[in-house]
């Protein structure tokens, strides 16, 4: 999150009455499904956009408004009730940027003529409101908002709600206003439980719990949460000394005295709410709760600021749909759904075979999201997913995007079985599936000889005289494990394999003594990261410069890299963490880690100024033809290697963001290409020259 004004929010543009009104119906029935049993059609992005559109065509067509338009009622008119609420329940108004709550804020005193003495500032619990209400200290009655002023009785879900006792701490009268919902777990067993009874399941925790709540003929009973986020006094005119408290104290004491009675709050999660004066703390808040919410076993759809004073709310007063004293700041919607085209299996290092979900391209929470994880088989299974399904994707922040479920009511019936893989899809040997994560059975060696020789290759460590033939040797001997192994060989193990003589082990231990010096550049991607081949590699160490750093750095960090992007970047950092015993071990071997001649960031003299860069600072340079002169000895890669270090960008191809070519003999296409384009074109000598200190 950042203080950058929020782009317009996107809207679905309606181009005449027939698109408005249907419209208007699409959501009004997709509301209905959410706050009924939770099967909407639509994703939370896609329904406000509707609404968003259905509100701009009636901005621009006066008079012409449908009286069942969602637009500026409580749970878009779509829902109603028969148990008439004692205080209206109403919705909240949104904002989406800072700018956008300093200037509520500012309405907010305009109107009261006078600054609001404190703040509280809350999760926004991404569940159901419900009304709570508790006489002489026992829970007699649940309804939910419905159109905010009547709702349904769901007094038959009393006692599946933790946090919602059967009994207070104390024997009070009182109403008791908040989300229910289901945490991860209470949302993993729900499916378990689902699709051992049809073989379905939910399409996500908050459409689970809608379902739920409702749910009276159901053969199995799941689990919800409750957070409370509010008292009344009940019923409201009542004259006793409780409802009185509860007509004066601050709203952070009030939900003090909730916890108190033993209802379940927010205050014992990392997202507390807290009670602030200013506003700059306001905005502090916000940005920690929305940090946390990845990690947060419950989902959260923004932060809820409320003026805490009961004077400050009672003179704001409430508007039709939401009162005039809280607004909720609404976070980026981190679900979506999108489709289920294929699944991909990969043998990780350990010999894991996991599955991986390709999806239909989707925009969630501000990058393009086209993989996902799937865990195991198990979970496929439990989640009953199939190919062509409509899945809910989940992504926030800095986490790999995983699956969710099937959106069950979206099937057409076109959606194929996923198909498990009876061999292993590496080596083809058989499948471990005792355990819910699948493994080849050869375990760590499954992969060990593909991931050692690519080690040892000429662009990564380049041992010279270390054939495969020998890596396959090595292991069948138990020696190595893996290519950090290679650099404790002792002399007595090389001597001892079949056609191995004096002279050629002492040459193999020469070169693995060299191979330790190689720069981090290439020892980084000796490593194998997926996603990361040699030009990134070297990218990635010319950023950081030290295999500690490249370790220390988050995902936000790494994609301050050229080429990792935010769906790359979370998948990085979990392969480094995976790889932190073999990074340890080579470090132990002796094996360099930094990256020789790197200047981490941009130095600025003592006046200020920046000094001048390294010579192709910023500039794209193809190498290409036989090299002469200096270069002649050099590699392709290794010419690469010195355009990077001389602050460059190699690149394999001409084109309009090329700023130089270096053109050897035979040059060719790209020659012809580059004078095309105007591109400078020098030779291996004068190229030598200008990056003379780096060769
Ligand atoms: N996918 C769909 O088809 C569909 C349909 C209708 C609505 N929706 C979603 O629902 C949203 C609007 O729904 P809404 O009017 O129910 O809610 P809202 O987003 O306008 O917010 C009001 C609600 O926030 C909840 N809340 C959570 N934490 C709270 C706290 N700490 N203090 C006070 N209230 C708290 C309460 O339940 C309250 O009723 C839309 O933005 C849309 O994304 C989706
Ligand atoms: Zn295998």
């Amino acid at each position: 999150m950042n203080d950058a004004p929020a782009a317009p929010a996107p809207l679905t543009v309606l181009a005449d009455q027939a698109a408005y009104a249907e419209a208007v119906q699409l959501a009004v029935d997709a509301a209905a499904a959410y706050y009924g049993d939770g099967t909407s059609p639509l994703d939370d992005d896609a329904y406000d956009r509707l609404v968003r559109g259905i509100e701009a065509y009636e901005a621009a067509h006066p008079g012409q408004a449908l009286p069942g338009s969602p637009t500026g009622k409580v749970a878009g008119g779509a829902v109603d009730g028969d148990v008439p609420h004692t205080v209206p329940m109403l919705s909240l108004d949104n904002v989406f940027s800072a700018e956008d709550l300093t200037r509520w804020v500012a309405g907010l005193e305009r109107r009261l003529g006078r600054p609001v003495t404190a703040w509280s500032v809350e999760p926004k619990l991404d569940g159901l409101a419900i009304s709570a209400r508790y006489r002489n200290g026992r829970l007699t009655q649940l309804v939910t908002r419905g159109d905010g002023a009547a709702g349904e009785d769901v007094s038959h879900a009393i006692g599946t709600i933790v946090g919602l006792p059967g009994r207070l701490t104390e024997p009070v009268t009182v109403e008791i206003r908040g989300e229910v919902m289901m945490t991860a777990a209470q949302f993993e067993a729900a499916c378990a439980k689902r699709t051992a009874h049809d073989g379905t399941t939910f399409a996500n925790a908050r459409s689970a719990a809608a379902g739920t709540l409702r749910a009276q003929d159901r053969p199995y009973v799941c689990e919800l949460t409750f957070f409370g986020y509010g008292a009344l006094p009940l019923p409201p005119g009542d004259g006793s000394e409780l409802a009185g408290r509860l007509r004066e104290l601050p709203h952070s004491q009030i939900m003090d005295l909730v916890a108190a009675w033993g209802v379940g709050t927010a205050a014992t999660t990392p997202v507390a709410g807290v009670a602030v004066t200013e506003v700059g703390q306001i905005q502090a808040r916000i940005e920690q709760i929305a940090a946390a919410r990845a990690t947060l076993p419950f989902g959260i759809d923004g932060i809820v600021v409320k003026a805490d004073l009961a004077a400050d709310q009672a003179q704001a007063g409430v508007g039709s749909r939401a009162p005039r004293w809280a607004v909720a700041y609404k976070l980026p919607a981190v679900e979506k759904i999108t489709k289920l085209v294929g699944v991909e299996w990969a043998v990780g290092r350990t010999g894991v075979i996991a599955p991986r979900a390709v999806l239909e391209p989707v925009e969630i929470d501000g990058s393009t999201v086209t993989y996902a994880t799937l865990h195991n088989p198990a979970d496929i299974t439990r989640r009953g997913l199939m190919l062509g399904d409509s899945v809910t994707v989940y992504k926030a922040g800095d986490v790999i995007p995983r699956v969710e479920a099937p959106v069950v009511h979206l099937r057409t019936g076109d959606e194929q079985p996923i198909v498990f893989p009876e061999a292993c899809p590496n080596c083809g040997d058989a499948i471990d599936t005792v355990q819910e994560r699948w493994r080849c059975v050869r375990g760590r060696t499954c992969r060990a000889l593909a991931s050692i020789t690519y080690a040892v290759g000429r662009d990564q460590l380049d041992v010279e005289t270390l054939a495969e033939s020998r890596i396959v040797q090595l292991l069948e001997a138990g020696f190595i494990a893996d290519f950090a192994d290679l650099f404790f060989l002792t002399r007595e193990q090389i001597l001892s394999l079949e056609r191995m003589g004096e002279l050629s082990t002492d040459k193999l231990l020469a070169a693995l003594e060299t191979a330790k010096t190689r720069p981090l550049s290439r020892v980084f991607c000796a490593l194998g990261v997926r996603g990361t081949g040699r030009s990134m590699s070297r990218r990635i160490a010319r950023h950081f410069g030290g295999m500690e750093a490249v370790l220390a750095a988050t995902a936000e960090e790494l994609q301050q890299v050229e080429g990792i992007g935010p769906e790359k970047a979370p998948v990085v950092v979990a392969e480094l963490a995976e790889l932190a015993p073999l990074i340890d071990k080579l470090i132990k071997a002796g094996v360099n880690m930094t990256e020789p001649g790197v200047t981490v960031t941009v130095a600025t003299a003592e006046d200020g100024q920046p000094v001048a860069g390294p010579p192709l600072a910023g500039m794209s340079v193809v190498a290409t033809g036989t090299m002469t002169g200096p270069l002649a000895d050099l590699s392709r890669n290794q010419v690469n290697e010195l355009i990077e270090r001389a602050g460059g960008k190699a690149s394999g191809s001409v084109s309009a963001k090329t700023a130089l070519l270096v053109a050897g003999e035979k040059a060719g296409s790209k020659r012809a290409k580059a004078e095309d384009l105007g591109v400078r074109i020098v030779t291996p000598e004068e190229f030598a020259d200008m990056v003379e200190a780096f060769l």
